[in-house]
């Protein structure tokens, strides 16, 4: 029985939920929500979603307790709107609830600001640190394929690499991880006339013309989650960038690492440049300095 839990349906929560139902990759599904109405409302039009399909998946909704034997439990609730509370006192809250539910899978955060609520998630509920993983810098990722296979005319599938870093704050490419149809970016790089900035800026401009656009994003960030949940419930070892906790660094930052079964297994340790690796020690410090700063609050 493939279990997974959503904590906040909105445009992003809901978006998973259903892609989760029509793909057939649940058969159970626990949805929670601030709004009972709103949640409800998930819970029914997915199960007249369902009534057209090949595959069931049954749904509870508001069900903490329900996540006891979860394989997955991926958050995406909203920050706080009208401040009565501060983010920091709702991921407190949600933490106790999962803790309560002896929720022992691996947990997929999607809230932001990503890498702080990855780690107050992992601190609170007391899971392994391998168990609580970070959506991070793989929506980064698959939008500098995207930036770099508009410009070359090619699939973004064929280009490989990673965007490392604290999604939302701090990211960059790490060029010397980047490959085109196989070929490292560096080596074609003059003869494509292909300027790294202005690569990097398409890259962001493209998620900027899609927030702009709609108020919110939910299909880019949905596929990474699925990619994410397919890996771990098919155990398939599989290299992504994804927000997990550094020893290094003593924090959690995007960087690309295995994820199976267990969460993460490994972090893939790519041969960085030295500018590389400045720029993730830096993006690392302000992620732990941030971090540090909510342990004590
Ligand atoms: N990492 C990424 O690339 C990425 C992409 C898109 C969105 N996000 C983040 O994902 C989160 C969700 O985005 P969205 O567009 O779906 O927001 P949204 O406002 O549409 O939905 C948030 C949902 O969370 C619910 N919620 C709020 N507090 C809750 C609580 N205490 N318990 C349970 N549910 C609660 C709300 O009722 C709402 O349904 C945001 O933090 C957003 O910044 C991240």
């Amino acid at each position: 029985m493939r279990k997974i839990g959503i904590i906040g349906v909105g445009h992003v929560g809901a978006t998973i939920a259903y892609t989760l139902v029509v793909q057939g990759l649940a058969d159970q599904l626990v949805l929670i929500d601030e709004s009972d109405k709103k949640v409800i409302g998930e819970q029914y039009d997915l199960l007249d979603t369902m009534a057209g399909l090949d595959t069931v998946t049954t749904i509870k909704v508001q069900d903490y307790a329900a996540l006891n034997d979860a394989d997955v439990l991926i958050t995406a609730f909203g920050s706080n709107r009208d401040e009565s509370q501060s983010n920091e006192q709702i991921v407190t809250q949600i933490a106790a609830k999962i803790e309560s539910a002896d929720f022992t899978g691996v947990l997929i955060n999607i809230s932001d600001p990503c890498d702080l609520f990855t780690a107050l998630l992992q601190a609170k509920t007391e899971l392994p640190v391998k168990h609580v993983i970070g959506t991070g810098t793989l929506v980064d990722t698959v939008m500098m394929r995207r930036a770099i296979g508009l410009k070359l005319d090619l699939a973004p599938q064929n280009i490989g690499g990673y965007v490392y870093g604290s999604h939302g704050g701090s990211t960059f490419t790490a060029w010397s991880t980047v490959t085109v149809n196989g070929r490292p970016i560096n080596e074609i790089q003059g003869s494509y006339g292909l300027n790294f900035e202005s690569l990097m800026t398409a890259s962001n401009y493209g998620g900027w013309l899609a927030l702009a656009g709609k108020g919110f994003t939910n299909y880019a960030i949905t596929t990474c989650v699925i990619k994410l949940v397919r890996a771990i419930l098919s155990n398939a070892h599989l290299a992504v960038p994804v927000s997990t906790y550094s020893p290094e660094f003593e924090t959690y930052i995007g960087r690309p690492a295995v994820v199976g079964a267990n969460g993460v297994e490994s972090l893939i340790m790519a041969s960085l440049s030295e500018l590389e690796q400045g720029q993730l020690k830096a993006a690392a410090s302000v992620s732990k300095q941030k971090i540090d700063g909510l342990h004590r609050n």
